[in-house]
């Protein structure tokens, strides 16, 4: 179904067209890197050679300055439909003070109660612009119709408007830098619950072959978050949304929904960067040694409360 030489081919050139900017970053003050030193603690490379990217593994100056020459627009494209609303505020504040500071960023807020979306002081560069999507009986529903939503906004305006994209939870805090070491042309977050030791037949893949999100026991790299994930404004969202449409039809639903779908994209198509679980922790879980910085985190929440069907 996928052909992966012309991706190779293909993101081989964008990685290099990304160094490149490298060659113009010079009179700057940073520690001079090593090959000799460095984390042990963990791999900071995938088996495809991307970086696997952790606290320690770059140098914040440098990598802000590399990405800095191009100047990218960023969208962060977020849903706050229903009672989710009620995290907007802590989002986009936290998101004013770490995530990618200094460039251009965009809040694309998809929303059915624009009349509750805060007004935030932003920094110069960035701006909010709300699109209005119906209500929904079913979280599943709205979970699924990301993919769909933001494919049409991607086409009406993020197209003209962005470079990079990401897509991100909302009931999520921003707590520490959240950097240009995230940019490239495909990013995926490594999720928390299963990124050490989890041999891949226990992945939560969907494993029904009915579905089109089907992954065997056999195959594998990772398990992804879908609640952080971007990059350039390729077809991956649009994949996604026409995978679960299909399962629509065929009167089946992922298990994780548009993470399924997600996961069998990116096993096929390999991310050029793989964010370590310091880009998606849980305000759930106790942070382990290897995590040395979280720098966004799930909120706890309530969810039989705040989502219009209850349950998890
Ligand atoms: C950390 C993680 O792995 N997150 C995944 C997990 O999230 P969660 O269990 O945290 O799901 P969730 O309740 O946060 O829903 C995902 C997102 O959909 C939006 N939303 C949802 C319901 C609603 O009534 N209104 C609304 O706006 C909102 O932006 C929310 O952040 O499971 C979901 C469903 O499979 C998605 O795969 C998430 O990405
Ligand atoms: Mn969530």
């Amino acid at each position: 179904m996928f052909c992966m030489c012309n991706f190779d081919k293909m993101s081989l050139i964008l990685i290099e067209t990304e160094l490149n900017f490298s060659f113009s970053c010079s009179r700057l003050k940073y520690a001079q890197p090593s090959t000799q030193t460095g984390r042990t603690d963990i791999n900071a490379v995938t088996n495809w050679n991307a970086p696997l990217v952790w606290e320690g593994t770059f140098d914040p100056v440098v990598i802000d300055a590399i990405y800095k020459k191009m100047d990218p627009r960023v969208a962060v494209v977020v849903f706050a439909v229903g009672k989710y609303t009620r995290f907007l505020k802590a989002f986009i504040e936290t998101g004013e003070k770490f995530f990618l500071v200094g460039f251009n960023v965009t809040y694309y807020i998809h929303t059915d109660r624009e009349n509750e979306v805060p007004k935030v002081t932003l920094g110069k560069g960035r701006k909010i612009t709300t699109v209005p999507v119906p209500s929904a009986n079913r979280w599943q529903d709205v979970v699924l119709g990301r993919m769909k939503w933001a494919t049409l906004t991607i086409e009406k305006t993020i197209r003209n408007e962005a470079d990079y994209l990401f897509m991100m939870d909302i009931d999520s805090v921003f707590y520490s830098r959240f950097g240009a070491e995230s940019l490239s042309r495909l990013s995926a977050v490594l999720h928390r619950g299963y990124y050490k030791n989890t041999p891949r037949e226990k992945f939560p893949y969907e494993r029904r072959p009915e579905s089109k999100a089907y992954i065997p026991a056999e195959e594998g790299d990772y398990y992804y978050t879908a609640a952080v994930w971007g990059g350039y404004l390729g077809d991956m969202y649009k994949y996604c949304y026409e995978m679960s449409e299909e399962d629509t039809k065929n009167k089946i639903e992922a298990v994780w929904q548009e993470e399924s779908h997600l996961n069998k994209y990116l096993l096929y198509n390999k991310p050029t960067k793989v964010l370590s679980p310091e880009y998606l922790w849980s305000d759930y879980d106790k942070v382990p040694a290897d995590i040395k910085v979280v720098r966004i985190s799930q909120l706890v929440k309530n969810y039989a409360e705040v989502r219009p069907n209850g349950g998890h």
